[in-house]
């Protein structure tokens, strides 16, 4: 992983992976902006989602992570972000293409989905993979409609 400044965040269905991934993300010296939910309390993905599409789309941070149950609820509610590209991988090489071909800028992992050394794998392949513009950008450049 490369080290950098990351937005995390989760429901409660997401909090504990999304807390070891924060310890793997700080043992690599990326530096953590924390989201929430903090809580095993039931609550409301999009609250978290918009959170972080918020800061995306201010600058505020570049990319982030997102754990929810499935991955589908946060990457649907972000995605409403014009400046979002959400992505939800379950397993590495979507991660890495999602970088290099879709300038992906947030990852989402169902908690539910995948294992902890699974999600590792897929954290690392999404950090360490560069978008390789190009024909790439062009069609990224397509994805917004306004
Ligand atoms: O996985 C999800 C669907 O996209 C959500 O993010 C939630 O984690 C899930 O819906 C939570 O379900 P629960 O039954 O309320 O724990």
């Amino acid at each position: 992983m490369n080290k950098q400044l990351l937005g995390v965040a989760s429901d409660h269905a997401g909090l504990e992976l999304k807390r070891t991934l924060v310890a793997e993300l700080e043992k690599r010296g990326c530096v953590v902006r924390e989201f929430g939910t903090t809580t095993s309390d039931s609550c409301d993905y999009p609250d978290f989602a918009h959170a972080v599409g918020n800061a995306i789309q201010a600058g505020e941070i570049e990319r982030a992570i997102l754990v929810c149950g499935t991955g589908v609820g946060m990457s649907i509610a972000a995605n409403r972000h014009k400046a979002v590209r959400a992505v939800v991988c379950s397993e590495p090489l979507t991660a890495r293409m999602s970088r290099q071909h879709n300038d992906a800028n947030v990852l989402c992992i169902g908690a539910r989905i995948v294992g902890i050394g699974t999600a590792i794998d897929i954290v690392d392949s999404f950090l360490g993979a560069k978008f390789e513009g190009g024909r790439h950008a062009t069609r990224v450049a397509k994805i917004n409609l306004e």
